[in-house]
């Protein structure tokens, strides 16, 4: 039986060369031999992606949070919103107009396109550490995840901004002045989003809570605040 651990993939090894050096076995047999124990090496080192979800109320600072974990822990962050605004101002996407009407309204958009999106970034990232900003947000996309890619990575934990509802609307209201170009980020659709927020995305928080998969970070803070707890959390769980 041929077991996956490095230590015990070197004594086969060894076993292969006291056979040639002895004479005792033919170079196909060896050749056989090599293939099988070099796939098990190739399998222990093939490990699965490994992935964070990271959530919180809209303009709770996870992008610009994200964007600081990916350059001192070496993920890769894929914004759930960039990807869907991205696909929406694609040529030929037959996408276009569902995504700028939910966005506008601040609803959520059905997990096939945006789990399809996340997959795809995923497969052609070349890395195997995810930041998967501003997903599951609801049940539908908590559901399609766990359907289509939870087997296929290892979540890690799911980091949490707590913000609290006048920091989010401001911190919108500014982006949105300071040219963010966004359609969503203006008060009426503000009002929007946070409704959909508590409606729909605290139940998945709380969720996440029960399971005790969440790290929380009080996102009111500074950012350089907010990143030194976001570090510790990170560093606490092994990266
Ligand atoms: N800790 C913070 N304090 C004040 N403003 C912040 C903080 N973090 C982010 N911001 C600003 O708030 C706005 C929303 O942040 P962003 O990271 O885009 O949030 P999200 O990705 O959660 O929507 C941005 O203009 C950003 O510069
Ligand atoms: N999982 C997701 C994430 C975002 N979205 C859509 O994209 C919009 C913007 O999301 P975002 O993550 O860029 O922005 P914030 O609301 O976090 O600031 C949301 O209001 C939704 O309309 C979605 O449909 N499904």
């Amino acid at each position: 039986m041929l077991s996956c651990s490095l230590g015990s993939q070197w004594n086969n090894f060894q076993t292969v060369s006291l056979l040639f050096r002895q004479r005792q076995a033919t170079i196909q047999q060896l050749d056989h031999i090599f293939q099988h124990y070099s796939n098990g090496i190739m399998s222990s080192f093939a490990t699965k992606a490994k992935v964070v979800f990271v959530l919180g109320g809209p303009g709770a600072g996870k992008g610009t949070q994200c964007s600081r974990i990916a350059d001192r822990f070496r993920f890769t962050h894929l914004s759930t919103g960039d990807l869907l605004r991205e696909e929406g101002s694609r040529e030929g996407s037959q996408y276009g107009t569902m995504i700028e009407e939910h966005m506008r309204d601040g609803k959520i958009l059905p997990v096939d396109v945006t789990c399809s999106l996340l997959e795809k970034a995923i497969k052609s990232s070349g890395n195997s550490m995810f930041l998967i900003d501003g997903f599951p947000r609801n049940q539908d996309n908590l559901d399609g995840w766990n359907r289509r890619m939870s087997s296929k990575v290892d979540m890690q934990f799911v980091l949490f901004f707590d913000c609290t509802e006048e920091d989010c609307v401001k911190r919108c209201l500014k982006r949105g002045l300071n040219g963010s170009g966004r359609i969503d980020d203006n008060l009426e659709t503000l009002k929007k989003r946070i409704q959909t927020y508590n409606k729909h995305s605290l139940p998945i928080i709380q969720y996440f809570q029960g399971t005790g998969q969440i790290k929380t970070i009080d996102a009111g803070p500074d950012a350089d605040q907010v990143f030194s707890q976001v570090e510790s959390a990170f560093l606490a769980s092994g990266f």
